[in-house]
């Protein structure tokens, strides 16, 4: 099959990523009899610096012309003092609104090998972790309505998390799918003590759990989960939260499996189109420096494989290639812990090319 890809390498440690990740794609196809055709377009910074804005139509139009969208990161010091709507942060709410990607996966699994990179004690990691974030992505406080106004303490700016009973529902109906293919135990995150929004989170996902009698529902407070993913990670399974929730605690999720170099994403539309992104930035603090590791877009990659393209063998194909390199001992910098052997990310990425 020939399938065709618009690949968004963005800024800072996006293209290497990339470029690695195609590598790795190009073999799936030698391997299993596939083309994958890359269409690259700009988005983030790099295209404020190519054509004055951060979300060129002609990127919207070939993402919605292809099979799947693979993208770095976005974002970087350099467009640091730009007003807040025409950061290249913009680029990706753009995108994920502009493709009705509201639902975004997020696994956090921790590979055997790499305990030693987790902060966590041996005992709490025995048995392994595996959790996923299902994260609402096309609404709340990052698409609410913002702005700027006077108050009796002088100037103020608002941003205003707003959920609809429909955005809810969809998001909620994800998360049990997914937990009816696990071990059927969804744990939904907000903060309804406090939020009216968080309210109405609780109540309608409450409502989506009925359709699903085989499925335990928890609730949690976002502090407490905050607090939990560290104590005692293994009671979740599929958690269930809001856009910016779900935004910070799969950077805490990614911590607890050893890196967030290691966490893969899916941002999914109604039916099987998606964009496939790392959980990270653009880390400009790396970038450049062969530093970053290419896995988590890799991973992303397989991903893509298998829910867009239902090519489930393929996936298997990378993710036990990134096994395979991790139990010949390389080791990117985020993971190295002082045993192995210490590879950029170029070198990082042909093993796994190789390895497929
Ligand atoms: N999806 C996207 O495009 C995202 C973009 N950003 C943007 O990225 C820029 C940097 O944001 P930060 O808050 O620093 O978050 P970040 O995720 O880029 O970096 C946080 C820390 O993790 C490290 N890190 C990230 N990815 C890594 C990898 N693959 N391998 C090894 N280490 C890695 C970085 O070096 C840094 O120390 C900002 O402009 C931010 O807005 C942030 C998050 C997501
Ligand atoms: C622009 C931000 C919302 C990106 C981010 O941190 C994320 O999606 O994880
Ligand atoms: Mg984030």
């Amino acid at each position: 099959m020939n399938y065709k890809l618009a690949v968004i390498p963005g800024d800072g440690i996006g293209p290497d990523v990339v470029e690695q990740t195609l590598l790795v794609l190009d073999k799936v196809g030698e391997k299993f009899g596939h083309t994958f055709q890359y269409h690259k377009v700009l988005a983030g910074g790099c295209a404020i610096d190519a054509t004055g804005g951060c979300l060129p139509q002609e990127t919207i139009d070939v993402c919605k012309a292809s099979d799947a969208v693979l993208l770095g990161a976005v974002g970087g010091w350099k467009w640091d003092t730009l007003p807040g709507d025409q950061r290249p942060e913009r680029a990706l709410l753009g995108l994920r609104k502009a493709l009705g990607l509201f639902a975004n996966l997020r696994p956090a699994l921790l590979f055997e090998q790499l305990a030693d990179a987790s902060p966590l004690k041996p005992e709490i990691l025995a048995g392994g972790l595996d959790i996923v974030v299902v994260r609402e992505l096309t609404g709340g406080i990052y698409f609410g309505e913002k702005g700027v106004k006077d108050t009796d303490l002088g100037p103020a700016a608002y941003d205003i998390e707003q959920y609809a009973e429909e955005e809810v529902r969809r998001i909620a109906k994800v998360a049990f799918d997914m937990a009816m293919k696990r071990s059927k135990h969804v744990t939904s995150v907000d903060k309804a003590n406090v939020l009216e929004s968080s309210r109405l989170w609780r109540r309608v996902v409450t409502e989506v759990a009925k359709d699903y009698p085989e499925v335990t529902l928890d609730h949690l407070y976002v502090d407490n989960a905050a607090m939990q993913l560290v104590r005692n990670p293994r009671q979740f399974d599929v958690i269930v939260t809001s856009n910016i929730f779900g935004d910070i605690l799969s950077d805490e999720a990614s911590q607890i499996t050893g890196s967030i170099g290691m966490l893969p994403s899916a941002s999914l539309a109604q039916g099987n189109f998606g964009m496939y992104e790392p959980v990270h930035g653009s880390a400009p603090d790396i970038a450049g420096q062969d530093k970053a590791n290419p896995m988590a877009t890799i991973l992303s990659a397989a991903m893509m494989l298998r829910y867009t393209f239902g090519l489930g063998q393929e996936a298997d194909a990378i993710e036990n290639a990134v096994k395979s390199v991790l139990d010949q001992g390389y080791r990117t910098p985020d993971l190295f812990a002082g045993e192995g052997t210490l590879v950029g990310t170029a070198e990082m990425g042909r093993r796994i090319a190789e390895a497929i």
